[in-house]
């Protein structure tokens, strides 16, 4: 992997926050007055089985296992050197833009001509805006996430609301079934809902909701690994209570055609409120 620790830093009067080049990672964001709202190990980055389990991962161009079992699982983005665009402030909002294209990524199963481009902005609100850009003459398809980690107080504490009612594939139990009322997490969770409704997390331990709201973005995918499973990843370990992942997707069934010439966007919007 062609690592880089160069982090662009955010310290405004909308809060504080930090993205990596490796990745075009968000590791880190609290807006002003607020606690940390993305979760990150102390030791995050240390699994040597691959990129950080923090912050937003950035999951493209596939979902989960790639086209052969030597391709990156979740894509080939994550691990990449991006190239920063630069840092722009506006009143209260500041904005952090990186771009990949083949001058940093190319892989055998991800042969196309292509522009992926993240924007982070960073006001009373978290707003990432993906953007895939075809430039080759055949049409492409992309899998992707914006993998969130959501900091919370006890993971076996939080309701996750606005998916009653959804379909969803269950990866741990390998069936398709339908959500009832809220989500209440009693164990190792990965599930693929089909749903673009907002998803609200409530947190009786930090007092607050965090609501995501996407667009682009055709699934919502919860995942939190349970004890067992992260007594295995080095970068969350004994911390695996401390988050759940609210990822906005185009997976399984629900991957992307971008013709040539044309861009797709996946919108990722995260707020605060008090609960
Ligand atoms: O360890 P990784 O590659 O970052 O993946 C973490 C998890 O990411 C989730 O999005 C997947 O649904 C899970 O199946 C996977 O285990």
């Amino acid at each position: 992997m062609n690592a880089s620790t160069t982090s662009r830093r955010v310290d405004g009067p909308a809060g504080t926050a930090e993205v990596l080049d490796t990745g075009a990672l968000v590791l880190r964001w609290a807006p002003a007055g607020r606690d940390p709202v993305l979760f990150a190990h102390p030791g995050v980055g240390s699994d040597p089985a691959g990129p950080p389990h923090a912050g937003v991962p950035v999951c493209w161009p596939w979902f989960g296992p790639g086209p052969e079992p030597d391709a990156p699982a979740h894509g080939i983005a994550r691990a990449a050197v991006w190239r920063y665009l630069g840092t722009t402030s506006d009143g209260d909002v500041t904005v952090v833009a990186h771009r990949l294209t083949p001058d940093e990524a190319t892989s055998p199963w991800w042969p196309h001509p292509y522009r992926l481009d993240l924007e982070a902005t960073f006001g009373s609100a978290l707003t990432l805006r993906l953007t895939t850009a075809n430039l080759g003459d055949e049409p492409f398809v992309v899998g992707e996430a914006l993998h969130a980690y959501l900091a919370v107080g006890d993971v076996r504490e939080v309701r996750v609301g606005g998916l009653d009612g959804a379909a969803f594939h269950d990866k741990v139990a390998g069936e398709d079934r339908v959500q009832e009322g809220d989500l209440v997490l009693t164990g190792e969770t990965d599930r693929v809902y089909r749903s673009t409704a907002p998803v609200v997390v409530s947190d009786p331990v930090l007092r607050r909701r965090l609501v995501v709201e996407a667009e682009g973005a055709a699934d919502r995918v919860v995942w939190n690994p349970w004890a067992g499973k992260a007594a295995g990843i080095d970068d969350i370990g004994g911390h695996w209570s401390r988050f759940v992942c609210v990822e906005a997707a185009n997976a399984l069934a629900d991957v992307v055609t971008v013709a040539p010439g044309a861009t797709h966007t996946l919108t990722y919007r995260l707020s605060v409120e008090d609960l």
